[in-house]
């Protein structure tokens, strides 16, 4: 459930193979895509972006998208840290959903371990001027 002007709305969330979003977390949005904060539907704690392109009006680029799947399938399975791994890829009549590891995640994880740590732990105020530096 989430409040929107007022009113509780049921969030639809958005499964694709063992991940799921709901379309009110946005990350950002490119030419043709909408990208989400979304998280493995068993261990939800792992945070992942999921990439939905949507199919109408890109027929042209459609052999484009297909390529840059495979590009990032190959590239996946190098397990180089330097690149996005693509976890899930998923095509329906209208969208083509890609879930790729979440940047923004690993980003956060690398500051927080160059940050002081006091009695073992990371102050609150200290992760979310991370949060707002990174966005
Ligand atoms: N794996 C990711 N993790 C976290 N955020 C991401 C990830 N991929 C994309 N984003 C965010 O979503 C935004 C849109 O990404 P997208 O790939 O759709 O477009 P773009 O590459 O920025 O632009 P375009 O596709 O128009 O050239 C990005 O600018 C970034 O902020």
């Amino acid at each position: 459930m989430s409040v929107v002007k007022g009113k509780l709305m049921k969030m639809e969330v958005v499964q694709v193979g063992e991940y799921e979003f709901t379309k009110q977390d946005i990350i950002g949005h490119g030419a043709f895509a909408m990208v989400y904060k979304g998280r493995k539907r068993k261990n939800p704690s792992q945070s992942v972006a999921v990439k939905v392109v949507t199919k109408k009006g890109i027929q042209k680029a459609s052999e484009i998208l297909v390529k840059e799947i495979k590009i990032l399938r190959e590239l996946t399975a190098l397990h180089h840290t330097n690149l996005v791994a693509m976890h899930d890829c998923m095509d329906s009549p209208a969208f083509v959903y890609v879930v790729m590891e979440d940047l923004e995640a690993i980003f956060l994880k690398q500051r927080l371990k160059q940050l002081p740590v006091e009695n073992n732990t990371v102050s609150v105020g200290y992760s979310i001027l991370i949060k707002f530096q990174i966005k």
